[in-house]
């Protein structure tokens, strides 16, 4: 019989119509399980690694070096989201339901130095559960050697639709080149999971998302899926505008880049849309994803998810139901408890590497924190709220403010933790 007729899943699908907004709520059945914690995805923003890292190599003294960075930028960011997005189709055959981190919890590893190209040197990903109610993945992607800093966080909030699940994502991605001077502010797509009635989810992406640079130039992109551009899943448009004024009128672009995210896209001046006749702009399935560098179980920390979770990781895999709730049950049991100790003891976990700044509160942000100055160049609220939101839409509701930031001093004096 298929998955798909199984009763584990048809009772599934009865428990999900009657939803609360409470993924971890949901009792999914063993084989939509993933072995692998939330933590874990802060590593999908730099399997490109050289991507990301390529503004650094363009040449400045070009007239249009800033346009190129705009360009290079953008490839970087589409160059993410087939791990983002793909990753467990491709290695476990469906899209899954991620380990549900605990507060403190912590994913390291390093991409190390690139032989082929001695230009990049060493990069190490941390990545932090900041927040427990709701989960909140806050990670930083450093690259010294080119001073290169890619920090963010992420939270979700879904909701369920007769046939799909749909996933709002809350935070946003920073990049600071400090040998250029420029930061770029990326916010994050809407999402919905397809294909849930017939056991075989996968994400398609939807709505807006945004690239402003600290330089003024703007990439909107525009996602949707089978029978909207083109008939296939994993569709994008994205258009480079020289600022967000002129991106009102799509006639002002420089560039139109289209195609799947998950394949092959193109690249034309102008705004009219590119096709395979036009420059290939980037093609996901030549381009082999850098995978991290993480250490041995035996080496981590009992806060580093793998360890913290490899008991429950090989009941995942060998899908015994009894012994996942079993193991998960202690770890949870045991978060409860510390989480009562701290309150009876008067005081709350401690995050390791980031903490939240007020937007309201200028004492808590540096006078030139980037998020504001590019969410104004961009139009964009500054809440926390659901990301991209522009200023005054429907979305830009009073929320709470906070937002998480990486302290660099935090992980330089880090003593527990080894990358
Ligand atoms: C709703 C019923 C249910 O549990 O169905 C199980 C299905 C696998 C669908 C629900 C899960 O689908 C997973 C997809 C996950 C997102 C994938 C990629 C990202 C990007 C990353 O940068 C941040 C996290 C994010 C948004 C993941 C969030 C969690 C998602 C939606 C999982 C769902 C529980």
């Amino acid at each position: 019989m298929s998955v798909a007729g199984s009763t584990s899943w048809t009772s599934f699908i009865k428990s999900i119509a009657s939803y609360n907004g409470d993924l971890s709520s949901l009792t999914a059945p063993p084989f939509i399980l993933s072995p692998v914690s939330l933590t874990e995805y802060s590593e999908y923003w730099s399997e490109h690694t050289d991507l990301l890292l390529a503004p650094n190599f363009i040449d400045s003294k070009r007239p249009d070096a800033a346009l190129q960075r705009q360009v290079a930028v953008t490839k970087w960011f589409i160059s993410t989201l087939r791990s983002q997005y793909c990753s467990r189709n491709e290695t476990m055959g469906t899209e899954k339901k991620p380990l549900n981190p605990f507060l403190g919890e912590v994913f390291v590893g390093k991409w190390p130095d690139n032989t082929k190209d001695s230009r990049l040197g060493e990069t190490i990903l941390l990545s932090e559960q900041v927040s427990h109610h709701p989960p909140v993945t806050a990670y930083s992607i450093i690259n010294d050697k080119n001073k290169t800093l890619l920090q963010g966080y992420n939270r979700i909030k879904a909701s369920m639709s007769p046939t799909s699940l749909s996933v709002k994502q809350f935070g946003h991605a920073l990049i600071q080149y400090d040998n250029l001077n420029e930061q770029y502010l990326i916010t994050l797509p809407p999402l919905h999971i397809e294909g849930i009635i017939v056991a075989n989810p996968f994400v398609e992406l939807e709505g807006k998302s945004y690239i402003q640079s600290s330089n003024g130039y703007i990439t909107v992109i525009e996602y949707s899926g089978r029978g909207y551009f083109s008939g296939k899943k994993n569709t994008f448009k994205a258009r480079i505008y020289k600022d967000a004024a002129s991106s009102k009128v799509k006639e002002n672009a420089i560039y139109t880049i289209s195609g799947q995210w998950s394949n092959i896209s193109y690249i034309k001046e102008g705004s009219t849309t590119p096709s395979s006749k036009d420059k290939l702009f980037f093609d996901s399935t030549k381009t082999p994803s850098q995978k991290l560098q993480v250490k041995p179980l035996e080496e981590q920390h009992p806060l580093e998810s793998r360890k913290a979770w490899s008991k429950v990781a090989e009941a995942v895999k060998s899908g015994d139901y009894d012994l996942i709730h079993t193991e998960k049950s202690k770890i949870e049991n045991y978060q409860r408890e510390l989480r009562k100790a701290e309150l009876d003891g008067g005081h709350n976990w401690g995050t390791r590497w980031f903490k939240e700044i007020d937007l309201e509160n200028p004492s808590t942000v540096g006078s030139e924190d980037p998020l504001v100055k590019l969410a104004n160049m961009a139009n964009l609220s500054t809440k926390n709220v659901v990301s991209g939101s522009t200023r005054n839409d429907k979305d830009d509701k009073p929320a709470d403010f906070k937002h998480w930031r990486f302290v660099r001093e935090l992980y330089d004096k880090e003593t527990e933790i080894k990358i």
